[in-house]
């Protein structure tokens, strides 16, 4: 009989990738357990998921991916971005009785699993797992800032629906610094609507949970990490134990022969701006041409990813090629050449970020992103888009400093002036030697972190040393 760990995640791109390291990790701490990680087939564009998974699957004959069976399962959904959240969190929703099914059959077939680990957006399986009496835990993404957020809210339910309308004020969470409301993440400002109802769900489960694993590093966040593991965030309810075991950072694609890379090869040092906003990140027509103009006004060298503009406010699939003689502006690419260099729709990230020609990162604040970034002792400037990336924004400019903000119009809208004077500030040796001294300070913690004796692993070896008995 094995022993095995199961992990439920998200099926997107940024949520499955640091779920299967958390797996390989849990791996070294002990080779002897089984991990079974469960895919769900998402009825949205989830990147490149199956290519990825079939060889994790074939470098680590340890972690398993079963599917879980679509059975009669019909999502009542479209794709457009704003129920986008909501989508997350009822699609787990609907594998339920078929995840029940499946967990018995293991249980049957093999010792009674060690623990499971969810994802935040699998919230509506936590039940599942704990009548099956498997230790719950929860793994968290994004970092312990948002964390305290969405566990505060049964807390500040009634602030954040006083004040949410207000943009002109702010509202405070334990351990984090002051998030004027504009900021919020996107679901808090209807405190009525299903996806807010979802991460209130959420924070009343996490509590009662055997623990929640976060993607950061103590030294990252100390105020949150701290209010948290205090109980401020859950004064009526239990303090759940808090495990910061990254920054887990992956390579999610096959890497060494992308053009890109051979072109960055032929830079200078610390001389290239990377430009790429996540694995769903797509700005309109106009906002692309304004990108263009700006970054070439900035006479920097750049790497930038351009997809298609999102068609009539559904998020269209990534995987569709771009025109960039139809998106750019006339000769933009034949006069930027030798300086510049477009990328269609997905480039090698992680990869990039850590060549030596890359000095900046232009970045919708994606959490693995930053992670990334400050591995990689990369600088940035902070252009959120959606989700939680606005209030992430607040925590990289205003409490660990390694990003500059970026300006926009009510609208979201960047000018070029605004991209050029930001690009120029960040890849100045000069002006932009602030931001790159602290992601050198914090590359230097994530580093120890994760080594030998650091507190991320430690934290780690000791779960998983308490699943031994
Ligand atoms: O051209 C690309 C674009 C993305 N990536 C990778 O895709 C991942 C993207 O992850 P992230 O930066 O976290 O962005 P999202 O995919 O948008 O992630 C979702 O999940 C994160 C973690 O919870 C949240 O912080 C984000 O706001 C949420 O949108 C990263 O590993 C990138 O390296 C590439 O390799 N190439």
């Amino acid at each position: 009989m094995e022993d095995t760990v199961i992990l439920y995640p998200s099926p997107g791109m940024g949520h499955l990738v640091p779920m299967v390291e958390l797996g390989k990790l849990i791996l070294t701490h002990n080779p002897s357990f089984s991990i079974i990680i469960l895919i769900t087939t998402a009825p949205f564009d989830t990147g490149s998921t199956s290519s990825y998974i079939k060889r994790i699957a074939t470098a680590t004959p340890s972690v398993h991916f079963p599917h879980l069976p679509t059975g009669n399962i019909s999502p009542p959904f479209t794709t457009s971005s704003d129920n986008f959240i909501e989508l997350a969190f009822e699609l787990p929703r609907l594998y339920n009785s078929n995840l029940h099914h499946a967990l018995q059959t293991m249980i049957s077939q093999k010792s009674r699993p060690k623990a499971s680990i969810i994802d935040m957006f699998c919230n509506s399986s936590f039940e599942v797992f704990t009548s099956l009496d498997i230790p719950t835990y929860y793994f968290f993404t994004s970092n312990a800032c948002i964390l305290s957020a969405i566990l505060s809210l049964p807390k500040t339910h009634q602030i954040l629906s006083e004040k949410n309308k207000d943009p002109n004020t702010s509202i405070e969470f334990p351990g984090v610094p002051p998030i004027p409301t504009p900021d919020l993440p996107m679901p808090f400002f209807d405190t009525e609507g299903l996806a807010y109802k979802s991460f209130f769900g959420t924070a009343i489960n996490m509590a009662k949970s055997a623990g929640i694993l976060t993607n950061t590093c103590h030294a990252f966040e100390p105020r949150a990490v701290k209010a948290i593991s205090d109980g401020l965030c859950t004064p009526n309810l239990l303090t759940p134990s808090v495990y910061c075991i990254g920054p887990i950072v992956a390579n999610s694609g096959e890497a060494h022969e992308h053009e890109c890379l051979r072109w960055l090869d032929s830079q200078p040092s610390r001389s290239v701006v990377f430009l790429c906003f996540g694995s769903m990140g797509l700005f309109k027509a106009e906002q692309l041409t304004e990108m263009a103009i700006g970054l070439e006004k900035s006479g920097h060298r750049f790497l930038w990813v351009v997809r298609n503009p999102p068609a009539d406010g559904e998020t269209k699939s990534i995987l569709a090629e771009p025109d960039l003689d139809v998106l750019l502006p006339n000769g933009f690419v034949d006069r930027t050449r030798g300086r510049g260099l477009v990328v269609k729709k997905w480039a090698p990230q992680v990869a990039v970020l850590s060549h030596d020609s890359v000095g900046g990162f232009v970045t919708h604040c994606g959490w693995n992103s930053i992670l990334e970034a400050v591995s990689a002792e990369v600088p940035m400037v902070a252009w959120p888009l959606y989700s939680e990336q606005r209030f992430n924004r607040v925590l990289l400019v205003e409490e660990v400093k390694v990003a500059l903000a970026l300006e926009e119009l009510e609208s979201g809208f960047v000018s070029a002036d605004e991209l050029e004077k930001r690009v120029r500030e960040l890849m100045d040796s000069v002006s932009g030697e602030g931001v790159r001294e602290r992601v050198r300070e914090m590359r230097d913690c994530a580093k120890a972190a994760r080594g030998d004796g650091g507190s991320s692993r430690v934290a780690l070896a000791e779960l998983v040393e308490s699943w031994n008995s």
